[in-house]
């Protein structure tokens, strides 16, 4: 099945995470609330009403963490910071406390040799700047570029691997447009200027890391997936292309220089977003690489019963997580070598890749899931199959390494490769993570 011979010997092999899924510690050491401290404590929002405020405890635990990372082989993690902790009022005092902790954090992983791949904004925006409006207020923009620079001039020294954004689409759309995600807004006009102010602070915070270290890597990470038409029709094959850019295009065109489009805008102008001059060339400034998340496919067919006039249909399976997605490898295959042909990046890493599936601890600290281990290798097998042929793929970042606070699903949906028993935060490697890193170690002993 898998050929390590054919993953470059300067692969990233590691897991992912996020910093409000899995720190805790959420009032402690000076941190501000943000937006997702304030829709997990409304009730109804999460499931179970579970919130971020102990998760994985790793602002305590980061240290026994690392070295668990180590044991299991990994050479490179993606983390978030917290932008409250850094600017607990989203901009202004700075929290010395909060930089610490990070320079602790990125000072344990070089001790034990794994290289960070650092997110900027992971979605946990300090609820100051909600409350004068938060990314739907263009200030917005001038906030993140404040917050960039505070970050890469502490940590810059030692992290050289930079996301400015993980998921625009999660955090404009579901957060803004289906209100599902902080802060809850249901608005999806407002989340299409929210996603192009995303997009501008992506643009403005590349330029600051370039103008810190022009040798630093950056780039964004999108969650991308095929979107197929349910039919031959013309009405479907039109759906699935709309949904396409609402999805995929919508990020992808303006970050590598060909505005937005308009397949979307010309069908619901009156969603477009409001772009200022010199925006689209700010958004487009050039990046190291392209960070891919990916998860599913959609299939979309023809309805009347939205302005953009597209409605997902149940994939076929016949394989589904516990989150209901279907598994679908092969789109993953399909997403990379349509970027590659599109948009030609520079480097590929796919930053998030993983499954949910209901795991049970066994007496003996035991997790057997086999289908996670199925759903990754055959994932890898799909990012295998890209770069044979020439898709420059150069890492690839599980999600997640442990399990954690799975947003409105809260923590019965785990992710992990590593189980955490959150009433003792006791850590125990699930068979998939056992594979992964035998998997890793072979991989990279190989090299
Ligand atoms: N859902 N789900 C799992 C996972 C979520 O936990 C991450 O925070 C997001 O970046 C992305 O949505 C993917």
């Amino acid at each position: 099945m898998l050929d390590l011979n054919v993953f470059p010997r300067t692969f990233k092999w590691g897991t992912a995470t996020a910093a409000y899924q899995i720190e805790g510690a959420a009032h402690e050491d000076g941190r501000g609330i943000s937006i997702w401290d304030v829709f997990s404590y409304t009730p109804g929002n999460v499931k179970k009403g579970d919130s971020g405020d102990v998760a994985c405890d790793h602002y305590h635990r980061y240290a026994e963490d690392f070295r668990l990372m180590k044991d299991l082989g990994m050479n490179s993690y993606r983390l978030s910071i917290a932008w409250p902790r850094i600017l607990p009022k989203g901009r202004g005092e700075v929290n010395e406390k909060g930089l610490a902790f990070y320079d602790h954090l990125i000072d344990e992983l070089l001790k034990h040799g794994i290289e960070p791949f650092v997110t900027l904004y992971h979605w946990d925006l300090p609820q100051a700047l909600q409350q004068l409006g938060g990314w739907a207020n263009r200030d917005t923009v001038d906030a993140f570029e404040e917050y960039t620079r505070i970050v890469v001039n502490r940590l810059g020294d030692r992290v050289k691997n930079w996301i400015t954004h993980n998921e625009p689409w999660c955090a404009a759309f579901l957060g803004h447009g289906a209100g599902v995600h902080a802060p809850g807004l249901k608005d999806v006009g407002v989340s299409m200027q929210v996603a192009h102010h995303l997009l501008l602070s992506h643009g403005k915070a590349v330029r600051i890391i370039k103008e810190h270290n022009p040798e630093h890597k950056v780039g964004i990470t999108l969650i991308l997936g095929p979107s197929h038409a349910a039919s031959e029709s013309a009405e479907d094959q039109a759906a699935a292309a709309r949904h396409d850019a609402f999805l995929n295009t919508i990020y992808l065109d303006p970050l590598y220089g060909r505005g937005y489009p308009k397949v979307l805008f010309d069908h619901v102008p009156q969603f477009a977003p409001k772009v200022q001059e010199g925006d689209l060339e700010i958004i487009a400034t050039p990046t190291d690489f392209l960070g891919i998340n990916y998860y599913q496919r959609s299939i979309l067919k023809h309805t009347e019963e939205n302005p953009f006039n597209f409605e997902g249909v149940r994939p076929p399976g016949p394989e589904f997580t516990f989150f209901d997605w279907e598994v679908y490898p092969q789109g993953l295959y399909e997403v990379l070598t349509r970027v590659q042909q599109d948009y030609a990046p520079k480097e590929i890493f796919i930053t998030e890749n993983g499954a949910t599936f209901e795991d049970t601890l066994t007496e003996d600290g035991q997790v057997h899931d086999e289908q996670r281990r199925f759903y990754i290798e055959r994932h890898l097998k799909a990012v295998q199959d890209a770069i044979s042929e020439g898709v420059p793929v150069n890492g690839y970042f599980a999600w997640s390494f442990l399990d954690n606070f799975e947003w409105a699903e809260g923590f019965e949906k785990r992710f992990g490769l590593v189980y955490v028993d959150y009433p003792t935060q006791n850590r125990y490697v699930k068979d998939s993570g056992k594979w992964y890193s035998k998997l890793v170690k072979a991989a990279l002993g190989a090299v």
